[in-house]
């Protein structure tokens, strides 16, 4: 694992970004799995320490994921490691959200095409495009889908409910699903933001609520298992969540705990968005029974409440959302609804 440093006092989130010291170029990540306590930053000068922290989540979250995968294979080219091996390395650390694979192709592709004593800057180049791409595709996303809530709730004055975290610190831009709930706040028109605690890793306690808190949010927290009163309370407008992997039949695989809100959503009759770029859909993944869900350690539900010494824990740390429970899907492009292969298909070309 990497070095940790401060970070400095109310710096605006940057979840990662790329620097040059003289000793040699650098990745600098915000450790997640620090905060809200501590804003320390890690600095990853190889692709091991750079793989160890998208195992351990001090970087994660699907957008963020893929430039770190792009941005570790610049920094293997960099620093002359075997730029081969470490993007296996890196395209193999999480397996579901297909955007790390994705920045890792990216990267390498451009690191192949280029002329040898080019290839290192044309990797880092092609990561400092996909940045940017994700920081615009992020803005895009925020406005389709502050249109979308003004179509499918009238009125205004929204309370949303959301699931882990997709904010700044899942992006290059303001996030997915958080993105779009920061412009309704600047708007003035986010009047409760319901914050799913999300166990076992605690994204949206300690995650979501630092976003909301740091951008002035009305928000309130709750543990997982409260969501459902939420709705038959009527103190639900819409649930917006983020993604790691969209089948082509528009099937969803998200943080734990997200379909039973899909379910519970189409139950009560509020609209069911997600909020995801074109980077985060695999046409080449049919559906969602195809998207290999990660299994992680016991101990990361064991470790969170007292259980008996030995006692083993189921803990996946995604779910799958089938399409018919999805009222749409909001990428850089535009708004699928319904969610068909078709529709699907079409907004990514
Ligand atoms: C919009 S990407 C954020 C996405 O990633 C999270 O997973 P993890 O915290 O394990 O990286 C979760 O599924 C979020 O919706």
């Amino acid at each position: 694992m990497g070095d940790h440093v401060k970070r400095p006092e109310n710096a605006a989130i940057s979840a990662l970004r790329w620097e040059e010291p003289p000793d040699g170029p650098m990745l600098v990540v915000l450790d997640q799995t620090r905060l809200p306590l501590e804003e320390v930053e890690l600095v990853c000068t190889d692709v091991q320490a750079l793989v160890a922290a998208i195992g351990s989540l001090a970087v994660r979250g699907a957008p963020l994921l893929g430039l770190a995968g792009a941005y570790g294979v610049a920094l293997a080219a960099a620093r002359g490691y075997d730029v081969e091996e470490a993007a296996e390395l890196l395209a193999r650390a999480r397996p579901t959200a297909v955007n790390l694979a994705y920045g890792v192709q990216r990267a390498l592709t451009a690191y192949r095409r280029a002329e040898p004593e080019e290839a290192a800057l044309a990797a880092l180049a092609e990561a400092r495009t996909l940045h940017a791409q994700d920081a615009s595709a992020s803005e895009a996303m925020a406005a389709h889908g502050v249109r979308l809530l003004s179509e499918l709730v009238p009125g205004g004055g929204y309370r949303v409910l959301t699931h882990c975290n997709t904010g700044a610190l899942v992006s290059g831009g303001q996030g997915t699903a958080f993105g779009v709930v920061s412009s309704l706040h600047r708007a003035g028109e986010l009047r409760r933001l319901w914050v799913d605690e999300t166990r076992p890793l605690l994204q949206g306690s300690r995650l979501t609520a630092y976003e909301a808190a740091r951008a002035g949010m009305p928000y309130t927290l709750l543990a997982d298992n409260a969501a459902g009163s939420l709705f038959t309370a009527g103190e639900v407008d819409a649930v917006l969540v983020g993604a790691d992997r969209i089948a082509a039949d528009g099937a969803t695989a998200n943080k734990v705990g997200t379909y039973p809100l899909a379910v519970v959503a189409r139950y009560h009759h509020v609209p069911f968005i997600v909020v995801a770029p074109t980077t985060t859909v695999d046409l080449a993944t049919p559906d969602g029974a195809s998207i290999e869900v990660e299994q992680r350690a016991s101990s990361e539900v064991t470790d969170l409440a007292p259980s008996p010494l030995g006692t083993q824990a189921y803990n996946p740390a995604f779910d799958v959302t089938p399409p018919e429970l999805i009222t749409a899907i909001v990428t850089e492009n535009g708004v699928v609804s319904p969610v068909t292969a078709q529709a699907l298909a079409a907004v990514c070309r």
